[in-house]
């Protein structure tokens, strides 16, 4: 959909700011560049638009070459979120999202019901938000404003240079969230650029790391943390990459455990081994018995405590390990979004690390830094089956 073939800029003063660039964004993926200051990035996004000409090299959109396309008819194909929005201070949010439509030729009428449904889209009240000015948002809704607009035209490609850079970390973690439910939906084709690696391991479904003008590394976000190519790329994503892998990597059914599993109305029978989990008449964890009360029998009523924490099959092992943390629990129940989030089996902190190890296990080793080691992670092979268990 985007593709690089051995692309090179060197500005006019004799600034090289990429060199031999070669990659490609596939159609409804979401690639996100970072780097450090100055490595490129927003000169790579800048030759898809045409805002900047490669000094050699070609750069395709939609297969054809840019070089020979009208930079007004490709901008149409392509929309662009920057940092400083870029908002028309003189017309309201909602005819600033309509623009682009009516400028395209789509009736007033038209593109303003368009615009508000797009509005709508990035979590802003068309009623209350549409009626004002920029100045008269926040940060956090005048880029929600500006993913808006830049979604109007429904171009098939989106460039976005530190769309979320300006905001704080809290509205940035939620834009960032609701901008991925968005693309979820709409599939855009999308190049991301960012100096933040939490915000590009978030988004990305693949990364290019930059080095000076270049890409060091072009993998999935879970890759590069868990298998970095070079010694620079473990540099840049941090000592602490393991624990960022938590945050990419999906909570799957091989990774459960399965304890005993009681109704609420059940009797217990004495001399089980427990701990035991509790179920509701829908299937929905309730509660969970300690190993010691499962061992007395009984009534379930009468022991079970309540703990209907939970988390979806599918959902970061991040938020698995912040839910267990927060309920101070050993494990914590998961649930089958696909099944009407019925009981699916426990996570527990062993299980954990073990999903860890697997998707690094599946991973590593690339390419050579010093450190990497050939064959396997410390104690990939180690005592448990890392199989179904
Ligand atoms: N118009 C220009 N003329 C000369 N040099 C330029 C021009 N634009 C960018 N550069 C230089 O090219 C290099 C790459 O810049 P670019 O803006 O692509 O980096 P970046 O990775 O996006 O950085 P940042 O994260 O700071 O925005 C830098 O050394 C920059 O100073």
């Amino acid at each position: 959909m985007i593709r690089f073939e051995h692309v090179s800029k060197r500005y006019a003063d004799g600034t090289s700011a990429v060199d031999d660039l070669s990659f490609e964004v596939a159609e409804g993926e979401l690639v996100t560049l970072v780097g450090p200051s100055g490595c490129g990035k927003t000169t790579t996004m800048k030759m898809v638009n045409r805002l900047v000409e490669p000094t050699s090299g070609r750069v395709l959109v939609e297969g054809r070459d840019v070089a020979g396309v009208d930079p007004v008819q490709l901008r149409r194909r392509i929309g662009y979120v920057i940092q400083q929005v870029g908002l028309f201070p003189h017309r309201t949010v909602l005819d600033n999202t309509a623009t682009v439509p009516q400028l395209l030729g789509t009736g007033r009428a038209r593109a303003r019901a368009r615009a508000a449904e797009l509005l709508e889209l990035v979590g802003l009240d068309p009623s209350v938000h549409g009626p004002r000015y920029p100045e008269q948002l926040s940060g956090g809704q005048r880029q929600r404003v500006g993913v808006a607009r830049a979604l109007a035209a429904d171009p098939p490609v989106l460039l976005m240079d530190e769309p979320f850079g300006a905001v704080d970390p809290v509205v940035r973690e939620r834009l960032q969230n609701e901008f991925l439910a968005l693309q979820s939906r709409v599939r855009k084709t999308v190049l991301f650029v960012t100096h933040d690696i939490e915000e590009a391991v978030r988004l990305g479904d693949r990364i290019a790391v930059y080095g000076q003008g270049r890409i060091e590394q072009f993998d999935a976000p879970a890759t590069v943390l868990g298998a970095p190519a070079t010694e620079y790329v473990a540099g840049f994503v941090g000592a602490d990459r393991g624990l960022k892998r938590l945050a990419v990597t999906p909570l799957a059914r091989v990774d459960l455990e399965h304890p005993a599993v009681f109704q609420v109305g059940d009797r217990l029978p004495g001399g089980a081994e427990g701990p035991a989990v509790v179920l509701d008449g829908a299937g929905q964890p309730y509660g969970w018995i300690p190993a010691e009360e499962v061992r007395l029998g009984g009534e379930v009523r009468d022991r079970v405590r309540r703990m209907d924490a939970r988390v979806p099959l599918g959902s970061p092992l991040k938020q698995a390990l912040a839910l267990m943390l927060r309920h101070d629990a050993g494990w914590i129940a998961v649930v089958d979004p696909e099944d009407g989030d019925r009981f699916a089996g426990v996570l527990t902190p062993a299980r954990l690390h073990r999903a860890l190890r697997r998707s690094v296990g599946a991973q590593e080793p690339t390419a050579g830094a010093g450190s990497a080691r050939p064959g396997s992670a410390p104690g990939a092979a180690g005592a448990e089956d890392p199989g179904r268990g």
